[in-house]
């Protein structure tokens, strides 16, 4: 017989799912956030979240650099509750510059939705977090969007997924006409037509006019050349298409796919509808002490993100922490795996956009922030009970790389401090080079704004004027042979030798075409894209 609290913390993972948008920018990720909230409730007129935005935009310190580009930079996690479920949101930051954040995210995700603008199909951003998802076998739900304009023919966009992801599709409601011809969409779960009525804003929750197939008003509704195209697409998907398995969606070799368009609100109940119902609840998570269900009873849980200056008022940081097992309670004491020291979780937040409200509960699959005076990293677990760690979380190939230089020796215990810092919260990755004689840390980032925030924050928080020597390097490759490996391999051209912060060799390329080269000439060197993590990998 499980004992109370045991089986409040199953009745607790039961109802929760949790999942991240995965899109390029401009596919309208805000917009169908913001609709996703409206549904549940969380706000009652869609344009909140973007006007949280830009009030956080025109409050928030460093971020004065968003606000002067126009860009979102962080993320945050949205938690609302949708008829039984209590779903967390994700939030990952728009600006392909900071993927390296969304990565982490979606270390923290059970599920992803890829969203995708019906006239440009698959986008590049798109693709490579994709590939994150693959990496970590995450089911995967598209939302095809802005089916109010003309877009592609979603028989073509279905299989240019099936072609250029791998990944089976199945259409699980489907749409009529697009742009100026969008009637609306059918639902295969419903065997129902939902007719979309035009409205400029959809701030409200839409009231959808429902008809059954067979009904012979539809003929009424839909013009003759698009009730056959109509009928003649739905022929196509059952004859020829997979029926929906979802052992295959939640091994994410299958994707679900919804068709809708999120500023006019139209489509997004139904996709959340059949989201929740297929989405896979928290799982299971691999650890030093095997795969340990949300269920067990001690509670426990991993750092995977960090987020400096929330509140410039306060210079505080908020280190996101991921429930994996467990129920998280106000002001307990916990371990903390990597220092072996004993942690009070007083002050624990969770975030709704910028709003801070303290919690007192938390479950698997949940998201709390943590107030960090410096004693978190990303990668951390902290548990109770039996001592554990989670597996750490990769860091993925970045593709810029620049010294940073501190000109003024009277700033350097400033710069280093500075340094370390904004390493810790991962708002950059740090290597070094293996010449004794080059001490300044080398940047490597995903993308140039990246360099630019360091800089900035150097300078408003530590105080740093700080310079770039811009390297002229765009792929970085993990040595997974090790050094005693790039011993044996002797002199290798087209590429230079760095090491990681935990001293780690890295080869950096100028190109794919040398990487090829290297990658053919020592296939005993056994160079990965991912750091190879390590549970409870102390830095050098
Ligand atoms: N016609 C049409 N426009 C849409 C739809 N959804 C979003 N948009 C518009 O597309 C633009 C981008 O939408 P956002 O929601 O800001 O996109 P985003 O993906 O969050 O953008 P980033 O912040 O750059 O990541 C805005 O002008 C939206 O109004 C839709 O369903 N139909």
């Amino acid at each position: 017989m499980p004992s109370e609290i045991e089986r409040e913390i199953q009745e607790a993972v039961q109802k929760r799912r949790n999942f991240a948008i995965i899109s390029h920018p401009d596919a309208g990720k805000t917009t169908l956030t913001e609709k996703l909230l409206l549904y549940g409730g969380a706000i009652h007129q869609a344009g909140a979240v973007k006007a949280r935005r830009d009030q956080r935009k025109a409050t928030s310190d460093w971020m004065e650099m968003e606000k002067q580009r126009g860009i979102s930079i962080t993320s945050t996690v949205l938690q609302f509750e949708y008829r039984d479920f209590q779903i967390n949101l994700l939030d990952t930051p728009g600006h392909q510059d900071f993927s390296e954040d969304t990565y982490r995210t979606l270390a923290a995700a059970d599920n992803a939705v890829m969203l995708i603008d019906a006239a440009k199909g698959l986008e590049p951003q798109t693709r490579k977090l994709f590939e994150v998802c693959r990496l970590r076998g995450l089911p995967i739900f598209t939302f095809v969007n802005k089916m109010d304009r003309p877009g592609r023919e979603p028989l073509e966009l279905l299989d240019e997924i099936e072609q250029e992801l791998g990944l089976k599709t199945y259409a699980v409601n489907w749409p009529i006409g697009m742009g100026d011809r969008f009637k609306g969409v059918y639902s295969r779960r419903q065997k129902a037509i939902h007719l979309f009525e035009r409205r400029s804003h959809g701030s409200q929750q839409a009231q959808e006019d429902i008809i059954k197939l067979g009904d012979p008003k539809i003929e009424e509704y839909l013009e003759e050349e698009l009730y056959y195209q109509f009928k003649e697409d739905l022929e196509i998907l059952e004859e020829l298409g997979d029926d929906l398995d979802l052992e295959e969606v939640h091994a994410g070799k299958m994707t679900p796919i919804f068709f809708g368009s999120a500023m006019t609100n139209f489509g997004v109940q139904l996709f959340l509808e059949a989201f929740l119902e297929y989405a896979l609840r928290p799982e299971g998570r691999n650890s030093s002490v095997g795969v340990l269900d949300p269920t067990h009873p001690e509670f426990s849980g991993f750092v995977f993100k960090l987020q400096a200056n929330m509140d410039p008022k306060h210079r505080d940081r908020v280190a996101f922490v991921r429930v994996c097992t467990g129920k998280f309670e106000k002001d307990m004491t916990v371990s903390h795996a990597r220092t072996g020291k004993t942690v009070r979780l007083s002050r624990p937040q969770k975030l709704f956009a910028q709003d801070r409200a303290s919690i007192e509960e938390a479950y698997g699959g949940d998201v709390i922030g943590l107030n960090n005076p410096g004693v978190f990293a990303i990668g951390d677990t902290i548990y109770n009970g039996q001592k554990l760690e989670y597996e750490g979380i990769p860091c993925f190939s970045p593709e810029m790389f620049s010294y940073i230089k501190n000109p003024n020796p009277s700033k350097f215990k400033q710069f280093q401090k500075g340094i370390k810092e904004l390493r810790e919260e991962g708002a950059i990755q740090i290597m070094y080079s293996t010449d004794d004689f080059k001490r300044d840390p080398i940047l490597a980032a995903v993308g140039q704004l990246q360099f630019e925030v360091v800089q900035f924050r150097m300078l408003s928080e530590y105080g740093v004027e700080t310079s770039l020597e811009p390297l002229p390097y765009s792929l970085a490759r993990w040595v997974k042979g090790g050094w005693s490996a790039l011993e044996k391999a002797g002199r290798i051209f087209n590429t230079i030798t760095v090491k990681d912060n935990w001293g780690r060799p890295v080869l950096l390329f100028k190109n794919e075409w040398g990487l090829q080269q290297v990658k053919v000439d020592h296939p005993e060197l056994n160079l990965d894209a991912i750091a190879p993590v390590g549970v409870g990998m102390e830095p050098e």
